[in-house]
């Protein structure tokens, strides 16, 4: 996999401000040029919040942040930097004038991608020397949560830039797709936009308010566009006979005079007042800021949800998040040199997601089946039964789980799994894991577990490789000699 090794972003507003720590919290260092006067600050809230968002949204062991540099000028901050993007505000002249800039001060290998939601790559490059290396990267809000990234090159892009492009997005969660001819606003910005115009007529008519319009999209096809889009979700209303049946019941309706689409609303001083009105109302005091948050967190859960769906294979966006994460364990998740055996060994730093608490206001109880299977292939990937292993068809598996709820974990909060070694041998490995309040380091629940190695194929156990015993014993060893934990052996009812 090709990666970015350093970034540049000229511009650090709602857009530049995404890239930014989609970058740094995939290891990226960044440099930025902004020259707004608090553009530091902007940059800085926009990090906190999706900080706050990747400790919620994944276990994996995230690389270390990269460097933040805010430069001076444009030319210093896209010196050495091998993706830069441009995310300043949507003009045509602008634009053009700032890419003129990068492309003679960047290096000439340079990707050089832009964040337009509408302009066309072909005029972006006009006035560029190096115009091969210019593409439309257009991304949505927010870029450190949402994946997608529109790849749309012009007449002087060469076909290397683009597929450069598509390759370097993987490794930062990101899912490329190449726009095979390039339009005003592309794909997504079409389809929003369309619906937008819509929207707007809807409002200055009467028909419904700012609030109504929120509900029927969120309330209804919102919750199934996130998984399977328009045409799949259109598939399954044909009923047993799909689509073709669908075009043929729905399609005649499209003639129909439904849709002002064609008609571009007057957006004068008074409907804007309206919709601005209309807009506070239905914010009910919420800052932008917390409904950022709020934004993030509903995002988050939605994307674990996704995660395990389609049998635990992860479908959509959630199979992207599922792959991602593969590659930070493979890139991170051996915590080998670090790990102190000489105690219970510290494998999973996480925080509470929105999606794990119930209607107690606390984590719910499956969530701490996962973060102990969790804690679990974590110990089994320092054993050396990782992905690769499964796939050759051995594993682990947790034939017998105690859990005992000590403490509530409450949304947001810091926590931490350990796990210690009671026993193994060639077959059983039997751990005792504890989660904690990783602030006070009090104990919130425990789960004692056997597992048993297994030839998956034949369905039966048997005795691990010695590839795995040379691991296993040291680390056995090492917690042979540590205290039995206290609740260790206990069964559910023994005290009655
Ligand atoms: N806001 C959105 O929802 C989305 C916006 N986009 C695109 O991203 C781009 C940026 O939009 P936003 O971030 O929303 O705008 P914004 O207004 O939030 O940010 C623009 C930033 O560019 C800075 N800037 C202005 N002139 C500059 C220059 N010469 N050099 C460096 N920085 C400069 C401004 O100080 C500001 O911080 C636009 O092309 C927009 O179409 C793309 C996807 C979604
Ligand atoms: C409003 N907008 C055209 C700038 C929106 C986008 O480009 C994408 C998004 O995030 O909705």
């Amino acid at each position: 996999m090709t990666k970015i090794n350093k970034a540049a972003c000229i511009g650090g507003g709602v857009i530049g401000g995404g890239w930014i720590a989609r970058f740094l919290l995939a290891g990226i260092d960044v440099d930025v040029y902004d020259p707004h006067p608090e553009a530091k600050r902007i940059v800085g809230e926009v990090l906190a919040n999706a900080e706050k968002a990747y400790a919620m949204l994944t276990g994996a062991p995230l690389p270390p942040r990269g460097k933040l540099t805010f430069r001076d000028t444009l030319q210093a901050a896209v010196a050495g930097a091998d993706w830069i993007q441009e995310s300043v505000p949507e003009r045509l002249d602008l634009k053009r004038n700032v890419l003129t800039q990068i492309d003679a001060a960047a290096r000439p290998d340079t990707l050089i991608g832009s964040s337009t939601s509408g302009l066309l790559p072909t005029d972006l490059q006009r006035d560029m020397l190096h115009p091969e290396r210019l593409f439309v990267a257009h991304p949505y809000n927010p870029v450190y949560l949402l994946p997608l990234v529109e790849i749309v090159g012009g007449e002087k892009t060469s076909a290397a830039t683009i597929q450069a492009a598509m390759e370097r997005l993987p490794p930062i969660g990101m899912k490329g797709v190449h726009i095979a001819k390039e339009i005003e606003a592309f794909v997504g910005d079409r389809l929003l936009e369309a619906l937008w115009r819509e929207a707007l007529w809807l409002i200055k008519d009467d028909i419904c308010t700012v609030e109504t319009l929120d509900d029927v999209i969120r309330y209804s096809f919102g919750l199934r566009w996130a998984q399977m889009g328009l045409f799949q979700t259109y598939r399954i209303a044909g009923g047993e006979a799909g689509m073709r049946h669908f075009l043929a019941q729905f399609g005649p309706a499209l003639q129909w005079n439904w849709t002002k689409l064609m008609d571009v609303v007057d957006l004068d001083d008074a409907l804007v007042e309206k919709i601005g009105q209309q807009s506070d109302e239905q914010a009910d005091g919420l800052s932008i800021r917390e409904l950022e948050r709020i934004r993030d967190e509903n995002l988050v859960g939605i994307l674990q949800s996704l995660k395990g769906s389609h049998g635990g294979k992860g479908w959509g966006a959630g199979k992207l998040l599922k792959d991602f994460e593969h590659q930070l364990w493979a890139a991170g998740g051996d915590k080998k040199e670090t790990l102190d055996v000489t105690k219970p060994l510290r494998l999973i730093d996480t925080k509470v997601s929105p999606a794990w608490v119930d209607y107690n206001g606390h984590m719910t109880e499956h969530r701490y089946l996962q973060v102990f299977g969790d804690t679990s292939d974590a110990l089994l990937r320092l054993i050396g039964v990782d992905l690769d292993y499964v796939e050759r068809g051995h594993s682990y598996y947790t034939v017998e789980t105690h859990i005992r709820h000590l403490g509530e974990a409450k949304l947001g909060q810091t926590i931490h799994s350990t796990a210690q070694i009671l026993a193994s041998d060639e077959k059983r490995l039997h751990v005792f894991h504890a989660l904690h309040d990783s602030a006070s380091g009090d104990v919130i629940a425990t789960a004692e577990q056997m597992l048993l190695h297994v030839d998956a194929k034949a369905g039966r156990a048997t005795a691990a490789p010695e590839e795995v015993l040379v691991k296993l014993r040291p680390l056995s060893a090492a917690h042979a000699v540590l205290t039995m934990p206290e609740g260790a052996g206990r069964h559910v009812g023994q005290k009655r």
